[in-house]
């Protein structure tokens, strides 16, 4: 796909690399207003944001050297619309865009300006991230706080607070007051109480990503020249999978955005929110149409799956949301016989066999890859993968638990780590043959933490001799792959030496709190050191450590956003839904979620040694509504 440097006329500009987009969708590329776009899965809503990032960078609608900044909610989805905004845009243009997730975005300004905070919100500046739950913030409220002054309220008023919605409710419900509550409610007193623990009376102060959310409003409210620089910073604001943001997410974007001359985009689809408990707002598309006139726009069309899988996706789609309106495929169907189907085994272990046969014979009659499949579960994939595994192995296709972890770090995640990212790609560049690719990626990387501009050639050609000259000696170095862990990490603390750790740790500030870029790099050579298991050559362990080869299994949160010929959903009955009563809606949600990562293919199984079907029967009325045949195999 050829890519421009030089600047485009707005009415000259064509989408690049797809051949057409919706009308809607080309009226928000083109918008000079504040749009929220609600659509369905396949409408092409990352493409979007991907498109008007090349519209407004190639068109100077976002004039240098203003930037553009996406929000996104996931690590990989934020590194996903990064990447396609690289494909579409000269990197010259591409430099100016910025993607990150919500928490790093809010961590980032913590970490550069809360020193800045008023002292009772201040935290130590290398503060720990924890991840409570609900054990503790009931040992909290029940052992640790304490009594309250009777001007408060009294013990009894403190046990009246559900654990359930501590954190929600008071903890981080509201904006931080600057000076703290003045005649505090029991819950408040109990919210400070937590809060002026864990910033000021450990060794460290050891804070949430709800808290730092919070405190990075707060900061961004207290110091007007922190905000002024945001505003002057980004020109343009994108936030994908918008369904799912949080109050505390739409406080911190409020308060920076709301009136300035920065753009907002806001693009989602309410019924895929399913992190209704990582508290998401009810409606956020609601409150952002009220805030920031926001224009809504639909769209139409759904470029992913076959007409035959958007027409059962709107049966589901009716369920959440009865004005739902039916989208257009732009897509053929390829199958030949049906395109979702039941498949009820007799045992889990048939279940494996029959699965891994069947990849195994489309994968040859449909020139697929395993890429091109998902086994997706709605939870504990350890078990599945148990069973699971053996039969993939022994039918020739190699299984990957995408939430198994290396080290400390989930697996999905640490391939979506940017230093992770870069050992692996200097690893293929210096170990590989035909590494053209990632010489290219490698040289841009390294340009960009060094500073170095794209037409600053002579710099430029010495980073190339400086980039060949490192590979050849590690070549020479690490011939085969390594044999044990200190290999493993001594091969990763050399590629970041070379990188420069502390270049990295600047430009990723996530990298210089709480350990964080170690135990990524631990991860890394445990990971490397797994992946090169059996005395394998370097390309083969590089394709491990990737996955490159291997089926996929994951749940269906890690699958959000990704989208693959065929999914097989393993496991639909009571046991993997067990919670389907105390919420239909989002688990309905994570249903419609999973059903529409397919292209072509979706089959549900169902194996009565794991659960019945009658807890989760609507799910089944709804298939067999859409018309969904449930075939016996034993
Ligand atoms: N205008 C277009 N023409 C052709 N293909 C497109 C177009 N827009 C999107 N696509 C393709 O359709 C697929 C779905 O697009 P995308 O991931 O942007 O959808 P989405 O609305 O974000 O989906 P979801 O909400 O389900 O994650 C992708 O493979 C994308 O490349």
């Amino acid at each position: 796909m050829a890519v421009l440097s030089r600047r485009v006329r707005p009415d000259d500009w064509k989408p690049v690399g797809v051949e057409a987009l919706e009308a809607n969708a080309l009226k928000v590329v083109r918008s000079t207003d504040n749009r929220s776009v609600i659509a369905g899965p396949g409408a092409g809503k990352t493409e979007l944001l991907a498109q008007r990032a090349a519209y407004l960078l190639q068109t100077g609608a976002a004039p240098a050297p203003r930037r553009i900044l996406a929000i996104s909610f996931k690590r990989d989805a934020a590194t996903n619309l990064a990447a396609r905004v690289r494909q579409r845009c000269h990197r010259n243009h591409a430099g100016r865009f910025d993607s990150m997730t919500f928490d790093a975005f809010a961590k980032g300004l913590v970490d550069r300006f809360g020193q800045a905070l008023p002292e009772r919100w201040r935290p130590r500046p290398d503060y720990d991230i924890m991840f409570p739950n609900d054990r503790d913030y009931r040992d909290f409220l029940y052992q640790t706080v304490g009594t309250p002054p009777a001007s408060v309220g009294t013990y009894a008023d403190l046990q009246a607070i559900a654990v359930k919605t501590f954190e929600r409710r008071h903890l981080v419900g509201s904006p931080l007051p600057v000076d703290g509550w003045s005649q505090p409610t029991p819950g408040q007193w109990a919210a400070d109480r937590f809060w002026q623990t864990t910033l000021h009376e450990g060794k460290k102060s050891i804070l949430s990503f709800p808290m730092i959310g919070r405190l990075a409003e707060l900061l961004l409210r207290v110091n007007p020249m922190a905000r002024d620089a945001l505003r002057l910073t980004y020109s343009h604001l994108f936030m994908d999978e918008f369904q799912d943001t949080t109050q505390i997410q739409y406080d911190l974007v409020r308060t920076i955005y709301l009136d300035t001359d920065t753009v907002v985009t806001a693009v989602g689809d309410n019924k895929q929110q399913i992190m209704r408990w990582a508290m998401a707002m009810d409606d956020p598309f609601t409150a952002f149409d009220a805030d920031f006139g926001g224009k809504r726009t639909p769209l139409y069309n759904n470029y992913r799956s076959s007409p035959e899988l958007v027409r059962i996706q709107h049966v589901l789609a009716q369920a959440l949301d009865a004005r739902a309106v039916a989208p257009v495929s732009k897509t053929a169907g390829t199958i030949a016989g049906d395109s979702c189907a039941i498949w009820d085994f007799s045992t889990p272990e048939v279940e494996a066999d029959r699965l891994a046969a069947f990849v195994a014979g489309e994968m040859k009659t449909h020139k697929l890859g395993p890429r091109d499949f998902v086994l997706l579960v709605r939870q504990k994939t350890i078990d599945y993968a148990a069973v699971l595994e053996p039969a993939f192995a022994a039918a020739g296709i190699p299984l990957r638990n995408e939430a198994g972890t290396a080290g400390a770090v989930m697996l999905q995640e640490l391939l979506a780590e940017e230093a992770s990212e870069l050992v692996i790609a200097i690893l293929r560049l210096a170990m590989t043959k035909r590494a053209g690719r990632y010489w290219t990626d490698c040289q841009g990387v390294l340009a960009a933490l060094r500073g170095v501009a794209p037409d600053e050639e002579d710099a430029q050609a010495k980073l190339a001799c400086e980039l060949d000259a490192y590979a050849i000696k590690l070549t020479a170095a690490h011939p085969r792959p390594p044999k044990s862990k200190a290999v493993a990490r001594s091969i990763v603390d050399d590629i970041l030496a070379f990188i420069d750790r502390e270049r990295l740790i600047a430009v990723h500030p996530a990298y210089g709190q709480g350990g964080w870029l170690d135990k990524v790099l631990d991860a890394a050579a445990v990971h490397l050191l797994a992946s090169s298991a059996g005395g394998i050559d370097w390309s083969s362990t590089l394709d491990a450590y990737e996955g490159v080869h291997a089926i996929p299994l994951m749940t269906i949160h890690k699958s959000k956003g990704l989208e693959y010929h065929s999914v097989i959903f393993v496991g639909l009955d009571d046991g993997a839904w067990w919670s389907f009563s105390n919420d239909q809606i989002e688990a309905t949600a994570g249903f419609f979620v999973a059903f529409t990562r397919a292209k072509q293919r979706v089959i549900f199984t169902y194996c009565a040694r794991r659960g019945a079907r009658s807890k989760i029967a609507t799910l089944y009325s709804l298939l067999e509504k859409a018309g969904v045949r449930t075939f016996s195999i034993t």
